[in-house]
């Protein structure tokens, strides 16, 4: 947290009745938990640490994900789900991909049907490439389903700093109710159709601010960091069109806005992992040390087999692969990568002709 600052709750606004639940403990439920809660709504906040409860209900704090945030408001933390989803009219979910199905699969039971159910995870599943929303649709499909993404660094909206964020879900109802939820004087809600692309363009950018990270490592330029963002987009936006997202959405807040703040800030673990790689540390060793997840990890590796299935030309994800698992030099890397074909800017106006 910058020293300024202090990311104590204001006072919450008058309780709403609104009942509504977060499930996951870290630091993305414990920054959307804040908001509901001085959006006066009761929150019940799941996770699976019984001292973590014991620590927010008593103390108002999280401190292994978030030290310096004082939550207030209405907060219900348990480890007990059903007692978390039930009679939430919207139900937030900030699980790793890792372990979303897994979640969900052990108790799609206790969800209700009807209950809005929103993603707030940022990765892909292993099996089959899926997306968290499809996960959703195959294991409770009782229930209406959204995605929120957008540049959504949790500290900073757990310091209300002014932040926007994308609700994307195909029912009218579903993206009107998150946006009444969720938007306040520091967080404002804007409403997409496209939920396949708001979801992706989530996940891939993580792979980009890994990138993004290690040119900041190695001091490259701002020239370099711009080349880097622009390319970054032509290329994670070819890839997730050959898969029917819409194009347009990667010009929004989910699409370039996110990129651009987690390829240019110290606060994204993504980011993170990359400065620490480009330093010369392990990845294990940087990943242990970031305690936190950074999904771009493992979407690096799903998106860089789906790419070869499908022949989607992704030179930086190709890149970043070489360096992270085939012990390539980032040198030699970036020589490549600069010494390739040259070929077309803007592949809507005149296409990529060459699939170097
Ligand atoms: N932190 C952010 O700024 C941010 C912003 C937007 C989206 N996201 C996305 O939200 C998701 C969660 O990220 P985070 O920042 O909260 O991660 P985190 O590492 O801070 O916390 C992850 C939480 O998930 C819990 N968890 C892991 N496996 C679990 C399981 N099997 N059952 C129950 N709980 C489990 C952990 O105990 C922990 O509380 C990620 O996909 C991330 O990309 C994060
Ligand atoms: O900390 P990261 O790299 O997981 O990024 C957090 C958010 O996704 C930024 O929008």
């Amino acid at each position: 947290m910058s020293d300024s600052k202090t990311a104590t709750s204001a006072h919450p606004s008058a309780p709403t009745g609104r009942q509504v639940a977060v499930l996951g403990g870290g630091s993305f439920g414990t920054a959307m938990t804040k908001v509901l809660a001085e959006n006066g709504h009761t929150v019940r906040f799941w996770m699976r640490n019984e001292t973590q409860v014991e620590e927010v209900r008593t103390q108002g704090t999280n401190t292994r994900y978030m030290p310096d945030v004082v939550l207030a408001g209405d907060i219900r933390p348990t480890t007990d789900f059903r007692e978390a989803v039930h009679g939430a009219e919207a139900i937030f979910l900030a699980i790793p991909s890792k372990a979303f199905r897994d979640v969900i699969r052990e108790h799609a039971a206790e969800f209700e049907d009807g209950q809005v159910v929103v993603s707030l995870t940022k990765g892909i599943e292993k099996d089959g490439f899926r997306l968290m929303s499809e996960i959703l649709q195959e294991e409770i499909p009782r229930t209406r389903i959204g995605v929120l993404s957008g540049p959504n660094l949790a500290q900073e909206i757990a310091e209300r700093d002014l932040t926007a964020t994308v609700i994307a879900a195909k029912e009218p109802e579903v993206r009107n109710r998150v946006q009444q939820l969720l938007g306040c004087d520091y967080f404002r809600v804007y409403a997409n159709v496209d939920v396949y692309g708001v979801e992706l363009a989530g996940a891939l950018k993580n792979i980009y601010a890994i990138v993004a990270g290690m040119a900041s490592a190695l001091s490259l330029g701002e020239n370099a960091r711009a080349m880097l963002i622009t390319r970054s987009l032509a290329e994670m936006s070819r890839f997730a069109v050959s898969l029917g997202a819409n194009p347009m959405t990667f010009m929004g807040l989910a699409g370039v806005g996110d990129l651009i703040v987690t390829c240019t800030s110290s606060k994204s673990r993504n980011f993170r992992i990359g400065y620490a790689v480009g330093k010369g540390q392990e990845l294990e060793d940087a990943v242990a040390e970031l305690g936190q997840v950074a999904e771009g990890i493992r979407t690096l590796q799903l998106v860089k087999d789906k790419a070869e299935d499908m022949g989607v030309p992704m030179p930086l994800v190709g890149g970043l692969h070489k360096i992270l698992y085939s012990d390539a030099s980032i040198h030699d890397v970036i020589n490549g990568l600069m010494t390739a074909v040259q070929n077309s800017d803007v592949e809507f106006i005149l296409p990529r002709t060459l699939s170097s």
